[in-house]
């Protein structure tokens, strides 16, 4: 559905400064997945979408999205394509129901098809009740809402969502996430999204891309990328003169690193804590020495990302 090689787009800002701001970036997005775009202000996530949506070209590299070039084909391109850019701005004095309707005429559908298909998107992201009101005087939710119907008009089966919930509060979160994922299992779309909200890229997202300085740093799903960069980390309790004893213990465990002991409790990285715990037990059961409390924490993309950059996301946006 995408593919790019090398794409690159520099920003020459005056006689004496270049930003490059998106560096080789060479991605494969198959139909049907559902991509997140993860990285820090300024990492050149907005950028990469707006080559692929054709807003801007490359200065150099490919990209094919649904099948055409970006630079030489970028009608066909839009055509395909729906993009929900970060928030609209300015407020609009058009009603919701009439620019939806405007929206379907822009993209060639005639009065009563528009009509039509803005009806169907009234009613699948839950406008319908607001669709005699301005579009100045939405929530911050139902204008997300609206801005997703909007980029949902021509039926693409790709879309470029930037940012899609930033600034709105966990319950309007929630209930656009519900709104895209319907609509993607209904179209059987392919969607491509940025966002800040690495817990959201987790439950969300089947792959995750991270991007920092215009490269890509790590593209897997969550799950892999949280055991192979991060790992999980047990925590057990022990009387103080067993600790020595299962340090050792714990080392012998395969792929343990960072055995740390603080206190009366010993922290051990591993890749897969729920099948180190058990041996880990089972090894001290044999040896006499009787552990008081277990814990796996797992790692969280935050994890992730620190270990990859040296940064926490949020100190780093
Ligand atoms: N039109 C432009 N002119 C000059 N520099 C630009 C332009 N657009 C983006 N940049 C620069 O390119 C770099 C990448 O910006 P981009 O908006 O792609 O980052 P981002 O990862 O989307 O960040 P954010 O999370 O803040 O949206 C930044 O240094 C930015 O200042």
């Amino acid at each position: 559905m995408i593919s790019t090689r090398a794409l690159t787009r520099d920003f020459v800002v005056s006689r004496t400064e270049t930003v490059h701001a998106v560096r080789g970036i060479s991605l494969d997005v198959e139909p049907g997945e559902l991509v997140a775009v993860l990285g820090p202000n300024g990492a050149g996530k907005t950028t990469t979408l707006r080559m692929l949506t054709t807003l801007i070209t490359p200065t150099a590299g490919t990209a094919t999205v649904a099948g055409y070039d970006v630079t030489t084909q970028p009608s066909q391109v839009r055509r395909r394509i729906g993009y929900v850019g970060q928030g609209n701005g300015a407020g609009h004095t058009q009603r919701v129901g009439d620019e939806l309707h405007g929206q379907g005429v822009i993209y060639g559908l005639d009065r009563r098809a528009a009509k039509q298909r803005a009806g169907e998107l009234l009613d699948a992201l839950e406008l319908r009740e607001l669709a005699q009101r301005k579009v100045s005087e939405l929530s911050g939710g139902q204008r997300r809402r609206l801005d997703v119907a909007m980029g949902l008009v021509h039926a693409p089966s790709l879309l470029f969502l930037d940012e899609p919930s930033t600034g709105l509060d966990p319950q309007n979160r929630a209930n656009l996430w519900d709104h895209i994922l319907r609509m993607r299992e209904e179209h059987a779309m392919t969607i491509v999204l940025t966002t800040h909200y690495l817990d959201e890229a987790d439950t969300m997202a089947e792959r995750v891309v991270v991007v920092d300085h215009g490269e890509v740093i790590a593209d897997d799903t969550a799950s892999a990328l949280k055991a192979r960069l991060a790992g999980d980390r047990l925590a057990l309790t022990v009387a103080p003169d067993h600790l020595s004893r299962l340090t050792v213990l714990a080392e012998k465990l395969p792929g343990a690193r960072e055995v740390v002991a603080v206190g009366d409790e010993l922290s051990i990285r591993v890749a897969d804590g729920p099948a180190a715990l058990p041996e880990l037990i089972a090894a001290a059961q044999h040896d006499g020495v009787p552990i008081a409390s277990a814990q796996v924490h797992r790692p969280t993309l935050d994890d992730v990302f620190l270990n990859l950059t040296g940064r926490n996301l949020r100190e780093a946006a």
